[in-house]
């Protein structure tokens, strides 16, 4: 399954048919308190290409994502984005990467369309209406578009906070279990769009417990237990990965 699509605005990753690393964790780690969230690891991800976080609850998935994206400071180590220290202050950092994660609020006041108007306004988006418009229709949220959040369901809800990540510019684009509360066709289309977003230059960094949704968009997997990586490679890795995972886990995979 193909999606139409084409992104407001590009910043030129992955260009020239070359994939250039733009996210590189050199022996990152976290601690909270006396738990050790993250083991020291290295990641380097490139322009175009997809690495996908896999694991148990509480695994580190999520405190991995948050170094990444730099919503987050490493108690050891560095993260680097195309260079720079990752530090969501950063504006350079802020307009080209994306996150989208178990935490988005939204306004209660602000309809869904209106929501999507203000990211396009706070990064500087040329033609913003129909690309909107896009999305919207992308993620089956068209017929919402003047609603309320509190009018949306929970799946709806994940599609609005999926589209307000793609109604902005990206060159990393950071996704924290983005097939919860997605039904099969949502998840479908989620694989196509990441796969879109791949073609597109965009570097991927996903956690996710759906085996189908990693193997179809993965490059790169590491599987995470207990803050550590437990096996690291390509998809085939997943094969492995399976029989440990319990499979409630798997977010209904299969
Ligand atoms: N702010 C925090 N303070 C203390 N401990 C934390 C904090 N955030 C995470 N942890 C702990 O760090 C470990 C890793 O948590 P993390 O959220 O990264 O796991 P995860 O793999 O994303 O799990 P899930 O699949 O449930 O989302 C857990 O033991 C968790 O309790």
């Amino acid at each position: 399954m193909t999606e139409e699509r084409t992104r407001p605005q590009d910043h030129g990753a992955g260009e020239g048919g070359e994939h250039p690393v733009l996210l590189r964790l050199t022996g990152v780690s976290r601690r909270y308190g006396e738990r050790q969230a993250l083991h020291p690891l290295d990641l380097e991800l490139a322009a175009g290409r997809c690495t996908v976080l896999f694991g148990h609850n509480g695994s580190g998935k999520s405190t991995l994502l948050r170094l990444a994206c730099g919503r987050d400071r490493p108690t050891t180590g560095t993260a680097l984005f195309d260079g720079r220290p990752v530090d969501e202050d950063d504006p350079q950092v802020r307009a080209r990467v994306a996150v989208t994660g178990d935490t988005v609020a939204f306004y209660p006041d602000l309809t869904v369309r209106e929501h999507l108007e203000l990211i396009t306004v706070a990064h500087d988006v040329a033609d913003a209406g129909a690309w909107i418009d896009q999305v919207l229709a992308d993620r089956r949220l068209a017929g919402h578009a003047d609603q309320l959040p509190s009018a949306l369901s929970s799946g709806q809800t994940q599609a609005l906070q999926l589209a307000a990540a793609l109604v902005r510019p990206r060159d990393l684009l950071v996704l924290d279990e983005p097939e919860q509360r997605l039904d099969p066709g949502a998840r479908t289309r989620l694989a196509a769009l990441l796969v879109a977003e791949k073609n597109d230059g965009v570097a991927v960094l996903l956690a996710t417990h759906q085996v189908e949704l990693a193997r179809a968009v993965a490059d790169h997997v590491l599987v995470l237990e207990d803050g550590r990586i437990i096996a690291e490679g390509g998809p085939d890795v997943l094969d492995s990965a399976q029989e440990p995972v319990a499979p409630g886990a798997l977010g209904g995979a299969g």
